[in-house]
């Protein structure tokens, strides 16, 4: 390719917005072709905002995973929608996306209050369809849009990629002229070090049920590549409760051990070199409230009360 300069180029923020699970995440790596953001079946998975790069002949198109949007009861949750919500201020275009299969539940109605307030143009990417009846999707469809202007609508399945390359092309034609915020060949912007950290996370999800991984935090502490190119990599998981831990150490270490089996195939897998990996469970009842855990997830800290 001739080098560019940036008046040939296009370049757009493209925020992926919408209520905890409605696939934005799973839409993210759809999008950039490869796994950027961690996916689980359980609502408010995504914690911070995550870019996923695509780039395409002149054009780039950033696309922003943010949390999902819900009504938030912790320091934590209020951290987390006020990225989301920040996410949406700052972009080019905001993309909604809705649990097609949901339909217009009470949090969308309520999402769709809030978005009226964002003066971005906004696209409406109905996901899911591989679930639910024409029929019903156009419904919907009708339904959002006689509430709110959107410059577009998309169906489609993140899961499945259909719809997504409609998506893409779209978006393409309708970001600014200017230069592009990342080299060519960038996927994303998370690190080595956080991406690490979320693998074991999504782990941590899909391994331990009910409320222990919403109050559990996951940091790398060290992050080495090793002369003969591995990586050897330190995390701690931050439990708030004594009873947390044991649950995640398991009977003789077994549960913390699956976890870091899991987390450290995905890795050798995703960067292709021998991976060692050792995570610790530490107690830290109040990580809720220290504001150094929510730089390490990419969060602003929430002032105010609780
Ligand atoms: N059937 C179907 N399932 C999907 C589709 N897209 C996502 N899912 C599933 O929906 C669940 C949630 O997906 P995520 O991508 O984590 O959703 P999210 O919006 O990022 O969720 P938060 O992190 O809570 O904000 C996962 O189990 C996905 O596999 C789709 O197109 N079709």
């Amino acid at each position: 390719m001739t080098e560019l300069t940036p008046t040939d180029t296009s370049c757009g923020f493209i925020a992926l917005v919408g209520a905890p699970n409605a696939g934005k995440s799973t839409l993210l790596n759809s999008l950039v072709g490869t796994k950027v953001s961690i996916v689980t079946h359980k609502a408010q998975t995504t914690r911070s905002q995550i870019r996923g790069v695509v780039t395409l002949d002149t054009t780039q198109l950033v696309f922003v995973d943010t949390p999902g949007i819900f009504a938030p009861r912790r320091r934590l949750d209020r951290a987390m929608v006020e990225s989301a919500w920040s996410g949406a201020g700052d972009a080019d275009l905001v993309a909604f996306i809705v649990d097609a299969e949901k339909g217009l539940t009470p949090e969308l109605e309520s999402l769709v209050e809030g978005l009226a307030n964002v003066r971005h143009p906004k696209v409406l990417v109905l996901n899911k369809i591989d679930t639910i009846r024409r029929e019903n999707l156009l419904k919907l469809s009708e339904e959002l849009n006689s509430r709110l202007r959107f410059e577009s609508t998309f169906m489609i399945s993140a899961l499945k990629g259909d719809g997504v390359q409609d998506f893409i092309d779209w978006c393409a034609k309708h970001v600014p002229p200017g230069p592009w915020h990342f080299p060519e060949d960038h996927l994303t912007d998370l690190t080595l070090a956080l991406t690490a950290a979320e693998i074991t996370r999504e782990k941590l999800f899909l391994r331990i049920h009910d409320e222990i991984p919403y109050n559990a935090t996951v940091e790398t502490e060290a992050f080495k590549v090793q002369k003969d190119g591995s990586y050897k990599i330190d995390q701690v998981i931050y439990v708030t409760r004594d009873t947390h831990k044991k649950i995640i150490l398991g009977a003789g270490g077994q549960t913390i051990k699956t976890i870091g089996a899991e987390a450290r195939k995905e890795l050798m897998e995703m960067y292709e070199v021998p991976v060692h990996l050792f995570i610790f469970v530490k107690v830290r009842e109040k990580w809720g409230d220290d504001p150094e855990r929510y730089r390490e997830m990419g969060l602003e800290y929430p002032s105010g009360k609780k």
